[in-house]
């Protein structure tokens, strides 16, 4: 039987993790559980930078971006007896389970402390929607309206000036923003981790796509792929086409969160409570076609994102 129930956010902060954290602590508080909350990821567990949560630390934050509990990447925590301080602390508290929001670095920490006998359960907090387990994660559909936003904007520009633009998105090599922000712009050219274009294919279909008429040419690429300020000299050079590139960046981390990843978050905290008073422990929360489902932490960080395929159909049918 679990009592106290702490909470943090870690790796990559995401648009949502702060409703997420309101669902948690309103829902323990409902089921007589005292939640707790974590400063700084694994950092402040290991550094005991905690504290008991009250109603009023949860109020109003579901609507903010960021996180306000905090995140770190804190690599010391792959080391075991960085693990066992963390692990005293929550024991001179008496804390018996910890609900971890993050990436699947995040979730590989969880996981270690489950085998150190610590109650876990993780919520995929991530923009970059790379958790195989989970139809989306939290903070993806606000980053990428942040990036179709940005790539409109950036369409006026382009289309006045007659220019083709580079426009790199995060996503680190899962394409996934890349490949929604394309079909929802109708970007010409598209190049991913999944589906990498060589320097000479984004040149020619950069071409093909200004031979059929259209002044302004939208080329996204995921981060990690191409320098593209050299890419974009390369294509002027080799084209004639005017061309400029622009690294969309940390923006797209920030932002309020949509009412999907809201709704998303809530959802999620409020089930990962339950799972831990019903004995789950080691599990991440996904959702799979609109259900909340519970799967074994280590088995979701060794699992292998589902296809493309159909995606990259559907957007060169679209484009
Ligand atoms: N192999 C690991 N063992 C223990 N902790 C880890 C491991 N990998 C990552 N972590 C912890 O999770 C944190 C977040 O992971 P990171 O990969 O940076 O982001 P994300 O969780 O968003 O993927 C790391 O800074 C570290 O504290
Ligand atoms: O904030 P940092 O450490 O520069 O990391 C940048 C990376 O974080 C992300 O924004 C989010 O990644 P995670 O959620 O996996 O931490 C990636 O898209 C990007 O590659």
């Amino acid at each position: 039987m679990i009592k106290k129930i702490a909470i943090l956010t870690s790796g990559g902060d995401s648009p949502g993790m702060n409703s997420a954290v309101r669902a948690i602590v309103n829902t323990a508080f409902k089921k007589g559980l005292e939640p707790y909350l974590v400063y700084e990821g694994y950092l402040g567990l290991t550094n005991g930078n905690f504290k008991k949560a009250e109603k009023s630390d949860v109020k109003l934050i579901g609507s903010l971006g960021g996180t306000v509990i905090y995140s770190a990447r804190f690599p010391e925590f792959k080391k075991v007896e960085v693990r066992k301080k963390a692990i005293e602390k929550l024991k001179e508290e008496g804390i018996d389970a910890l609900v971890t929001i993050g990436g699947d670095g995040s979730y590989i920490g969880a996981s270690k402390l489950t085998e150190m006998g610590i109650k876990t359960i993780g919520l995929p907090g991530t923009i970059d929607n790379d958790i195989a387990s989970t139809d989306y994660t939290i903070g993806f559909h606000t980053a990428l309206d942040t990036i179709v936003r940005s790539i409109d904007q950036i369409r006026e520009t382009t289309e006045s000036h007659n220019r083709a633009t580079i426009v790199e998105v995060m996503g680190r090599f899962c394409g996934d923003l890349a490949i929604h922000a394309a079909i929802a712009t109708g970007a010409q050219v598209l190049s991913t981790s999944e589906r990498k274009l060589t320097e000479e294919e984004i040149i020619k279909e950069s071409q093909k796509a200004r031979k059929e008429g259209n002044r302004s040419i939208i080329i996204i690429v995921s981060e990690y792929l191409y320098d593209v300020n050299a890419l974009a000299k390369k294509i002027e050079a080799e084209t004639n086409i005017e061309t400029r590139a622009t690294i969309l960046g940390y923006p797209q981390r920030g932002g309020r969160p949509t009412a999907e990843d809201r709704i998303l978050a809530g959802r999620m905290g409020a089930f990962a409570v339950e799972k831990l008073i019903e004995g789950e422990t080691g599990v991440a929360v996904n959702i799979v076609n609109n259900k909340l489902t519970t799967k074994d932490i280590m088995e979701v960080v060794s699992m292998n994102r589902p296809n493309k395929d159909e995606l990259f159909k559907q957007y060169d049918l679209i484009k």
